[in-house]
This record gives C-alpha cells, structure tokens and sequence, in this order.
C-alpha cells in the first residue's frame, strides 16, 4: 500500500532525526514552485492531489504567500492539515481554512516559545529601561560612552509593567519580571484565574495604558489586534513610558510610535518585530533610544529543535491517526 504524502514547505534545519523517521510512515514531497503563482499552479495541477498534511515554516511565506482564502480554495481536498513550525500563525488565514469543504486544520506551537520569546522582551526591556544602546554604539565607534555621555537608565525596581495580552509569553514574562521588583499589571479581553495570570493585576485597557512604565505587547496579530497601539493610545500613556514589542509588528503603528519618541512621550522602545520585516522604519534606525533586535525571539538551538520536532510530531499524528496535537484554539471543536 502506498503511504499518504506529506508536503514539506521550508526546510528542516535541527530535527533531522525527527524528520527522517516521518518516512517510515509517509512519503515527503516538496515543491517545484519558486513563488504564489507557480505554487497556485501546482496546486491545480493535481501534482498535490494525494497529499494530507503539510509541515510549513515562516520563510515558506516566500514560496506559497499567505495560506489566506485564495490559496486555501487552490489547495485539493485530500489536503486536511497544515502543520505551522511557530507559535504565531498570523501568515494563515485559521477562518478561510475552517471555511474550506473540508476543513483544512491548522496547528501551531503551543508553549515551546514562551521561554525565549519572553527571554526576548526581558533584554528589551533592561536595554530600553537602562538606555543601554547609545552607549553600545558609542563603543563601537571608539567613543567609549559617547560625548556627551548618554541620558542616565532607569531600574526596573518599584516599575509597572503593563502586559498587553497575557498568554503563555506574558505569563513567563511576568514571573521573570517578578525577580527584577517590577509589579505587573495586565489587559486581556476576559480577566484570567490568579493561578494563570500568575498573581498579576488585571486592569481595562485604557488603565493599562495610563499606568503602564513599560507596556509588554504580546498579544496575536489579527483584524482585530492590527494597531491596537497608535497615536491614540500614545496620548493615554504616561510621558517617558517603555514600549516593547516581542508579538507582531502590525499591532502597533509604526510611524505613530515614531512620532512619540520624537516628542519625548515615548522615552525609549525595545522591538524584535516590526511591521514591514524585514524593512525597519528609518525613524526608528535613526533613533539610538530603540533597542532592535532583527525578529530573534525564538533564535536558539534548542527551542528551534523543540519547535520542528513538535510540528513534525503534529504532522505524524495527521497522517498516522487522522488528527493534530495541537490545532490552533479556532481549530480545536472541527476536529
Ligand atoms: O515569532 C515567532 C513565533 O511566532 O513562533
């Protein structure tokens, strides 16, 4: 008998092994397409037609574009899941693939990010609060501190943190932030149990703003989150208040951030996402108060070893027993 194919869009970097014992039990074929239209070509050119389930990586955007309504309807319907290397999805359209007759089911990583991503935003913030990144210039250029001597930092000690979306990453973040004084405060849509918002304040969304010295974002891009932070929420926030952004970068807006920390109203920022990647706005290149990380929350062995052999693990158990370990929450009933 023959075995189901598994499509495989980006590489395998780290779970070699993993990914080598997945042929026992399917057989992998990759594209021949360079970019959306040769791919939306191949999809309906049937050369997909027997396959199940698909690893996918961020890259692979280069190949496929977004997974939105159009390429969902190209794909062929033996096609049932999708396999997302990545605890954001916001490259896939989770309501067109509900939508599509049958669903394609998609899953994400559920927590294997939440350590080094909130290990991310924990250097933004002591790099934005402590105003380190004159300075780190200045040494580089062989000015020692730099003249005149860059503004004094501020410690975390006896600071509010305002956590914009208190999930596995926020949460993480809050206990971390625990060991420097900072007392967190954080906005979710529902308030959380004690136990899972770890003993943080819960306040509405425009507290959260006004009392905030560092504002966290890490909450999911989506319709509804795409410049939840802009000249609005600016003018709520307290002078010299940190943004630091570890989600996605479309949740804030960029020029309108760029025109706080112009004015002084927002005194530094701390960014590892940004909303055009991998172009970054020049008011924040030329600004050496914004602490900007190249999107690297994740970058390290072994959480991208954890993060590949769990998606290849979601993509055995689709062809193996017809299922994902882990669908995204907008997935989790079709299944
Ligand atoms: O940005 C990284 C991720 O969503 O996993």
């Amino acid at each position: 008998m023959s075995k189901p194919k598994v499509l495989q869009l980006g590489e395998i970097v780290l779970a070699h092994q993993a990914w080598e014992r997945l042929s026992e039990v399917a057989e992998i074929v990759t594209p021949k397409a360079t970019n959306r239209e040769e791919f939306i070509a191949e999809c309906k050119s049937g050369r997909f037609d027997d396959v199940v389930a698909a690893y996918r990586t961020f890259p692979s955007v280069s190949i496929t574009g977004i997974f939105d309504e159009e390429l969902v309807q190209a794909t062929p319907k033996s096609w049932r899941f999708l396999a997302h290397n990545g605890a954001g999805y916001d490259q896939v359209d989770a309501h067109a693939c509900a939508a599509r007759d049958p669903p394609l089911l998609v899953s994400n990583i559920p927590s294997i990010a939440d350590d080094s991503t909130a290990d991310t935003a924990v250097f933004l913030i002591l790099g934005a609060l402590r105003n380190l990144n004159p300075s780190m210039q200045a040494l580089r250029e062989g000015k020692w501190k730099g003249e005149p001597a860059p503004a004094l930092g501020h410690d975390p000690q006896g600071k509010t943190l305002g956590i914009l979306g208190m999930g596995g990453i926020g949460r993480n973040l809050k206990i971390k932030m625990d060991v420097f004084g900072m007392k967190a405060i954080y906005h979710n849509r529902k308030k959380m149990s004690e136990e899972d918002a770890a003993g943080a304040e819960y306040v509405s969304f425009d507290e959260l703003l006004a009392r905030s010295d560092v504002l966290s974002l890490n909450l999911p891009l989506n319709p509804k989150t795409r410049h939840i932070i802009s000249t609005a929420e600016f003018a709520k926030m307290k002078k010299g208040v940190v943004i630091v952004n570890t989600a996605r970068g479309p949740v804030m807006d960029e020029d309108a951030l760029v025109k706080a920390l112009d004015s002084g109203h927002v005194a530094s920022c701390g960014l590892d996402v940004f909303e055009e990647e991998p172009k970054v706005h020049e008011g924040l290149i030329r600004n050496p108060r914004c602490v900007l990380v190249p999107h690297m929350g994740t970058w390290c062995v072994e959480t991208q070893t954890r993060m590949e052999e769990w998606t290849i693990g979601n993509v055995r158990e689709a062809v193996t027993k017809g299922k994902l370990v882990s669908p995204v929450p907008e997935h989790v009933k079709l299944q």
